[in-house]
């Protein structure tokens, strides 16, 4: 994939609930290189637009084309809190298929919680958990990142280093979509997405404003 390339096409997609209809045609392209968010009020259905993406839950109409490797990081993760840390980086290593840990490592030591490695999940605190569903969804390298608010229980500084973090993967050519219902993230992105009525329109980004985020 080279930088500019269309990497996920996604064409007039609709979601109901029963009746309850959520996704009324909306439509997205994603390019390699680009860091873009979709932002929306809680119940816009982002979740849903995201678990559609991911290829978890099936649209009712529309089409979802992805020409290149997912990654996923669900705002529910998946996590067992019987397991350790690496117990969980090992099992998706079997999943993804991949030769060794490198890149998940890395990923520890960005995210500073290699110390973590042997602790079981369940005694570990909601943010350094949701630093490992965060390394889960990136350690196979995928080019299309699909992150469902990606940081949430991280404190200000893992806060900043994600973001760090979601800039170098656009850098190097993948396409990062990270799902937020904060406004003010926005200046961080190359394009933003209002999820609104069901449609996602393009919406202008955010300035940045002295002391803010
Ligand atoms: N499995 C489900 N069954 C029935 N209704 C659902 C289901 N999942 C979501 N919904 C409803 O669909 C709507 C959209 O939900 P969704 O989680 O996609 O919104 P969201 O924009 O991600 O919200 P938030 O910002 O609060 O995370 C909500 O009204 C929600 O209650």
């Amino acid at each position: 994939m080279s930088k500019g390339d269309l990497v996920l096409r996604v064409r007039d997609v609709h979601k109901s609930y029963r009746r309850r209809p959520v996704l009324r045609g909306a439509s997205l392209e994603l390019h390699a290189g680009t860091l873009t968010g979709i932002v929306g009020e809680n119940g816009s259905g982002k979740s849903t637009l995201l678990r559609i993406l991911a290829n978890e839950l099936a649209q009712d109409s529309g089409t979802v084309e992805c020409l290149a490797k997912v990654g996923y990081c669900p705002q529910n993760s998946v996590l067992h809190g019987a397991l350790t840390v690496d117990q969980h980086l090992r099992y998706f290593q079997v999943a993804y298929g991949l030769d060794d840990l490198g890149r998940a490592s890395q990923l520890l030591e960005l995210l500073h919680f290699a110390p973590y490695r042997q602790a079981r999940l369940g005694t570990l605190s909601g943010g350094t958990r949701q630093k490992l569903n965060l390394t889960l969804a990136l350690m196979h390298d995928p080019g299309v990142l699909l992150l469902d608010e990606p940081y949430q229980g991280f404190d200000w500084e893992t806060y900043l280093r994600f973001w760090d973090l979601a800039a170098a993967l656009r850098d190097r050519g993948r396409s990062v979509l990270v799902v937020s219902h904060l406004a003010y993230d926005t200046k961080r992105l190359d394009a933003v997405y209002q999820l609104e009525g069901g449609m996602l329109k393009q919406a202008a980004r955010a300035e940045a404003h002295a002391g803010g985020v």
